[in-house]
């Protein structure tokens, strides 16, 4: 007798995800299969919608303390994609999707414009993320650079001086302008050649003031923090213009219709609907609307966690779906709402349905770990989505704090008391009623260091993963779960804690 005719190897999915249990990605473990390749060969290339290829299965949560413009680029390059969130108001988040688009390289500074007529009072008129204060002929982004004062510039004028307009002791030079879509190569062969510490990157018709538009400043040592990084060796995500892809969350409301044409301008290359139950009448209408209004935008429906809330939404005629109710690190909704499901099953029965009608499923909330990458990507999902993950980075919004001795940054929901009263009162107080329900909470993360470091570590450990399972892709992966070939089991609490570090007095976890 062959020895699976003895015993039995696991379950198969279907199986094992149909006995009414709620599984999380902590619950169940794959067995694992046959080797006969290399982790440099798996591929992780993917589709973030039906018309949006990533060749990284990463997509950054659009929320006010994990995605902005700096978060985005940064996980472009590594060839995910960002979603800016939506609690700010339309004409930033639109600027934000313009500033994404406009670069190649992930720098990160926000700096400070002023016209030539401005004058500079205190220290505080400098941006945190840049020494420098950039002057142009309007005093936006969107005019001719005309120059530049650094924080040490000032600092060292005579206090008289201090405060007078700008242009009576700025620095000018067309010496540091540098075309926006200049690789990292090109601009460090620029810093060479001029001998120079900083340059200004520069959209349009750099001579013309309404035809050019500032895009970044940037920095020698910016190129070398950049360069120091390990790569994922394939190209970022970038659209037909040559900029970096970039996604963008909005409601369901009558307003959200003008927030969505203010990102369409500046060219957003997908679409979020942002709601923790998105099979409802409000959404439905709202996929329609974008379907006929913008018929070559992609949009994304959710969240939904089960086949029928799957299927309403793609009748209605989404391009991905988002999945995941209650799971994330800061959401209260099971335990306020009494609402949702385990992530792992969720995301195995949406994507099993969606992905009959070739609608690619993005895993969203409760990843912790790389492990739970690789669970959710071969359970069905094309990509996983994150909060935490990525909230303590330097990419995120927001400044280091101190707590405890820790370095951290803050983390919030975006149904959090704190984010609701932020920006999405409307949205939140509904229009008939006051009171206020919390379904997140308000926390903080443990500094992570750069995403352009730390998510390539996280991606080859999935790729070991892959090779583990004998996947040398997802394809491959979801055509060994959905044919019986890739068999789980539930995890018991004992197993848990054996699969975890035990038994020993101290240890250190250094992943890489
Ligand atoms: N994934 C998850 O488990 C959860 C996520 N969240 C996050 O919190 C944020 C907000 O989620 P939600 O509160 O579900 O936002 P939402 O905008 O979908 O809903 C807020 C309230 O407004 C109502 N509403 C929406 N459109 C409407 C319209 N056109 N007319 C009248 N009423 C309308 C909804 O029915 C709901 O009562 C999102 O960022 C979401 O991702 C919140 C809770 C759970
Ligand atoms: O119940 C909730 N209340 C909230 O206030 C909230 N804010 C975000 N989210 C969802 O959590 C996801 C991020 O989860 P992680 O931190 O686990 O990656 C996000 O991507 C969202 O789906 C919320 N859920
Ligand atoms: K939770």
């Amino acid at each position: 007798m062959a020895p699976s005719e003895i015993v039995e190897d696991g379950f198969a999915s279907t199986r094992l995800f149909n006995q009414g249990y709620s599984y999380t990605y902590d619950d169940v473990i794959f067995l694992p299969h046959y080797i006969d390749f290399s982790t440099d060969d798996v591929s992780l290339s993917t589709n973030l919608t039906r018309r949006l290829p990533l060749y990284t299965p990463i997509v950054t949560s659009p929320m006010d303390t994990v995605t902005e413009s700096a978060m985005a680029a940064a996980v472009a390059s590594l060839g995910g994609i960002g979603i800016i969130h939506p609690n700010l108001s339309a004409q930033v988040q639109a600027a934000m999707v313009r500033s994404v688009k406009s670069r190649r390289v992930p720098f990160l500074s926000s700096p400070t414009f002023l016209s030539p007529s401005h004058r500079i009072s205190s220290l505080d008129d400098f941006d945190a993320s840049s020494p420098y204060v950039l002057i142009t002929e309007s005093g936006s982004p969107r005019s001719k650079f005309v120059g530049y004062v650094s924080k040490s510039d000032w600092l060292n004028l005579e206090d008289e001086r201090k405060g007078s307009e700008v242009k009576s002791y700025m620095k000018t030079s067309n010496d540091i302008v540098i075309p926006w879509n200049q690789s990292l190569d090109q601009i460090e062969s620029f810093f060479k050649e001029k001998d120079s510490d900083l340059g200004v990157l520069v959209r349009g018709n750099a001579d013309v003031a309404t035809e050019s538009e500032v895009v970044d400043v940037v920095m020698k040592e910016d190129v070398e923090r950049v360069r120091g990084n390990p790569r994922l060796g394939l190209g970022g995500t970038v659209g037909p213009d040559g900029g970096w892809r970039v996604g963008a969350a909005i409601g369901t409301r009558e307003s959200d219709k003008e927030r969505l044409e203010g990102l369409v301008k500046e060219g957003v290359d997908v679409v979020v609907l942002d709601s923790s139950q998105g099979n409802s009448i409000y959404q439905i209408e709202m996929i329609k609307y974008v379907k006929k209004v913008y018929p070559e935008l992609d949009v994304i429906g959710g969240n939904v966690v089960t086949a029928a809330q799957a299927e309403n939404l793609i009748k209605a005629g989404v391009d991905g779906l988002r999945v995941g109710m209650g799971s994330g690190s800061i959401c209260t909704t099971q335990e306020v709402c009494a609402v949702g499901r385990g992530q792992a099953t969720a995301v195995y029965k949406v994507a099993s349905i969606a992905s009959k009608y070739g609608v690619p499923v993005i895993a969203d909330g409760g990843i912790s770990n790389s492990g739970h990458i690789v669970k959710a990507l071969v359970l069905g999902a094309s990509t996983v989505m994150m909060g935490s993950f990525l909230a303590g980075s330097e990419e995120a919004p927001g400044s280091y704090q101190y707590q405890n001795g820790q370095r951290v940054k803050k983390y919030r929901g975006m149904g959090s008391l704190e984010a609701m009263t932020k920006g999405s009162d409307q949205r939140y107080l509904g229009d008939t009623t006051k009171l206020k329900i919390a379904q997140g909470v308000v926390g903080a993360v443990a500094d992570k260091g750069s995403v352009l470091k730390f998510v390539p570590y996280t991606m080859q450990a999935v790729k070991q993963g892959f090779q583990d399972l004998g996947a040398s892709s997802l394809k491959s992966a979801h055509d060994l779960l959905r044919g019986g070939v890739l068999r789980l089991e539930v995890r018991t609490g004992a197993a848990q804690v054996e699969g975890g570090v035990h038994g020993l007095v101290s240890y250190e976890k250094k992943p890489f």
